[in-house]
């Protein structure tokens, strides 16, 4: 017989005899309790379950998504510049080929991309960032998140898109440039094509990778092979469709009896 009286619950482990520890509050009290210290919400224990708390997200936000392609390219871009009005048609079109579009969300070039996919009826998706220099989820957004991780919003551009498409840009494009071609160098990713639009622009890093890097051993005449430079937003679409149909190939047509 047990004898319920001295029997001791902490949380739904049961403690008698000797195992009890005398806690002297629920879990529940101290859950409930909204005194003492503080400063824990800013430890990084704490700011794992925050990290974990935007892949959770992300994962539910975007799972079912369906096919898309990231667009990238300057944050500094205005609306009336030419690369504005070509990141209009790569969105326009990508939408058109049935390709939801994921950009940072932010202004320039990601806005015109946004507002391309979203002025056709397409899926136009904004991964914002959390800046010093906030400027939030552009108007063109209409499925967006806030990440406040770049790492946790990175997988994302990485998981839920088939390929990037790459426009004029600074640092922030270029380390998504390479963050993409890094991973396709080591194949953590496959089938993943990478085109650069702008080949005035994207020539002379082409040309340092291939006269300076390749030359001097430190890449592979095949790396190079992993970008395709471009100046028309169709042969950029057209990739990606190809891309998609080598991932995923249409059913044989079936044959006449
Ligand atoms: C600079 C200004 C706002 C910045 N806002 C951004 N919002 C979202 N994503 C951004 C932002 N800035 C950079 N990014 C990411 O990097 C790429 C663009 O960076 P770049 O240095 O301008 O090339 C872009 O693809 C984003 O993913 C106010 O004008």
């Amino acid at each position: 017989m047990t004898d319920r009286a001295t029997d001791h619950m902490k949380g739904p482990i049961l403690q008698r005899r000797g195992q009890v520890d005398e806690g002297g509050s629920t879990t529940d009290q101290r859950l409930l309790d909204s005194r003492g210290p503080t400063d824990w919400v800013h430890t990084d224990p704490w700011r794992v379950l925050r990290i974990q708390a935007e892949f959770v997200e992300g994962f539910g936000a975007l799972a079912e998504l369906g096919p898309a392609i990231a667009v990238f390219g300057s944050a500094r871009t205005p609306a009336d510049h030419p690369h504005y009005a070509v990141a209009e048609e790569a969105g326009r079109k990508l939408a058109q080929a049935g390709f939801a579009v994921i950009t940072g969300g932010g202004p320039g070039t990601m806005e015109g991309a946004n507002k391309g996919a979203s002025e056709v009826g397409g899926v136009s998706v904004g991964l914002g960032i959390e800046l010093p220099f906030e400027s939030g989820l552009n108007q063109w957004v209409d499925r967006g998140i806030n990440f406040r991780y770049f790492f946790a919003r990175k997988t994302m551009f990485v998981k839920y898109s088939q390929g990037f498409i790459v426009l004029p840009g600074g640092l922030g494009t270029l380390d998504e440039l390479f963050e993409a071609l890094t991973l396709v160098q080591t194949r953590k990713v496959t089938s993943f094509p990478i085109v650069l639009i702008g080949t005035s622009y994207w020539e002379g890093l082409l040309g340092w990778l291939r006269d300076t890097a390749l030359a001097d051993g430190k890449i592979n005449a095949d790396d190079l092979d992993m970008m395709v430079l471009t100046d028309d937003v169709d042969e950029a679409v057209a990739l990606m469709v190809a891309a998609r149909e080598h991932r995923f190939p249409s059913p044989a047509p079936e044959r006449p009896e």
